[in-house]
């Protein structure tokens, strides 16, 4: 069976600590990336918002515009430092996400990755799909969708030398249907820049890594920003990488920091012949979500 991932491949999370400035911000993921380049990563991630501090009051003031594509750099100076910075790197870059406006309406904002080729051209675009709207009460209330807009596409994205991965944004990782759709369609690799909080983070951060994990066989990536308890909001930190047999292979603590982790070929195949989910599941007895079936009784 031809592996999923061709070649092994050294992914690196970078934990940054992103602050009110967008210049130092944008400073930081320079100088982390390029580390993460000389310590031999070829596919590099950074966290959700990482231009930006994280809350529903900052969007529209750091909001960039990314359409038509390239935008100009006054439109969007993000767009500009990340496919300049994956060409000096020579890295795969998943820049995490930013808040975009739209381009025909400027009242539309989404919370947006970016990911660029070594060569800096621009490979996708994900709009972070499912908003993150809880209400634990006395714990922690958030409501996204009072100032963002939900994209509505699932993102693979071929990086030819390697194989396909999936980009999805936080709470999208809660919606294993995403997950199993990318996976069925070939992905080896999940990646998730998240910003979960202390209260959902020390609960399930890692379980829903592990459990993308273990439903799908695939390697999970999370690359949460670091902890600033100045902030308004306290992200969890613990950027992971997660393997098929979802053993957690590094994790950082809360401050800033950068892993770098090997994925290996065939390490995919290898778990899925020890429990061959893939040819056990009852396809006659409920739908399969990647081709789009629904339950008929
Ligand atoms: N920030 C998010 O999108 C999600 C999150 O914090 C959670 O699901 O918990």
């Amino acid at each position: 069976m031809a592996s999923l991932l061709k070649k092994s491949l050294k992914l690196a999370l970078v934990q940054l600590a992103s602050g009110s400035s967008k210049t130092h911000n944008l400073a930081n993921a320079r100088t982390k990336v390029l580390e993460a380049a000389r310590a031999g990563a070829n596919l590099v991630v950074l966290p959700e918002c990482f231009n930006s501090p994280y809350g529903t009051k900052y969007f529209d003031s750091y909001a960039e515009t990314l359409l038509p594509s390239p935008p100009s750099e006054a439109q969007s100076p993000t767009f500009h430092t990340l496919s300049q910075l994956a060409k000096e790197a020579g890295v795969y870059l998943v820049g995490g996400s930013i808040p975009e406006r739209d381009a025909s309406d400027a009242k539309t904002l989404f919370n947006t990755s970016l990911t660029f080729a070594p060569s800096g051209a621009l490979l996708a675009t994900h709009r972070k799909v499912h908003l993150f709207d809880i209400d634990i009460p006395g714990k922690i209330k958030f409501k996204e969708s009072e100032v963002l807009s939900p994209g509505n596409k699932i993102t693979l994205v071929d990086l030819p030398e390697y194989g396909t991965i999936a980009i999805a944004i936080c709470y999208d990782i809660r919606f294993p249907e995403l997950a199993t759709i990318a996976a069925r369609k070939g992905a080896f690799l999940l990646v998730y820049p998240g910003a979960f909080n202390l209260t959902t983070g020390a609960l399930h951060w890692e379980l829903l890594a592990r459990a993308r994990a273990t439903d799908n066989q695939v390697y999970v990536g999370l690359c949460s920003p670091a902890r600033d308890m100045k902030a308004d909001y306290n992200a969890w930190g613990h950027s992971m990488v997660v393997d098929p047999n979802a053993e957690v292979l590094q994790q950082l603590g809360e401050d800033e920091g950068v892993v770098v982790q090997e994925l290996k070929a065939g390490r995919i195949e290898e778990v899925r012949k020890g429990i061959p989910l893939y040819t056990q599941r009852r396809f006659d007895v409920y739908p399969d979500v990647s081709e789009g079936g629904r339950f008929k009784e």
